[in-house]
């Protein structure tokens, strides 16, 4: 399994580079980070939160936890209507908070085999793309929240970073 880094990791905050060439070391890190999604458990993870800094995410939002998205160098088309969601982030553990992002949303990648794929979503698969790729913008998601908030998850989360070394 992968580390996934803890907010607030500077880390956390770099911008992902696009991928050149979908080849067998993007097929295994995908691999990598699907198992660590799974385990965590978690619905999405991005290569930005396993400190690898690259235009990758993968997702499954199905009961079955058979549905698993690959998308590389995502591109969101389109965007319309708002919703409000509580979220949660496998790198800031704990904390859940009310973010509102576009309902429904229009998207380009490619796959593990290379080829370019669209789709819309909506519901919680719409909500965890836009999670996902705030993550490759080098944004975690309680940045969307009041500064006061921010502050105290932080001193929140060192504590306890302090409290396990
Ligand atoms: O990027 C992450 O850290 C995984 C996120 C993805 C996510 C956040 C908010 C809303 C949807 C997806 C989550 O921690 S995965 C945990 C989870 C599980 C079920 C429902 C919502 C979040
Ligand atoms: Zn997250």
């Amino acid at each position: 399994l992968l580390k996934i880094l803890q907010y607030p990791d500077k880390r956390l905050h770099r911008i992902a580079a696009p991928v050149p060439v979908v080849d067998d070391e993007i097929r295994q890190l995908a691999a990598d980070m699907a198992e660590t999604m799974y385990a965590a458990p978690g619905v999405g993870l991005a290569a930005t939160q396993v400190d690898r800094h690259i235009r990758l995410i993968v997702i499954d939002v199905s009961e079955a936890k058979d549905r698993l998205l690959v998308l590389i160098n995502p591109v969101i088309l389109e965007k319309d209507g708002e919703s409000v969601h509580e979220e949660g982030c496998l790198s800031v553990p704990g904390i859940y908070e009310k973010v509102t992002r576009a309902e429904h949303i229009k998207v380009r990648a490619t796959n593990l085999a290379g080829e370019t794929v669209e789709f819309e979503a909506e519901g919680l698969l719409a909500i965890c793309v836009q999670h996902e790729m705030d993550h490759l913008e080098g944004k975690v998601f309680v940045e969307y929240l009041s500064r006061l908030k921010q502050d105290r998850i932080r001193s929140k989360l060192l504590k306890q970073q302090r409290e396990t070394m």
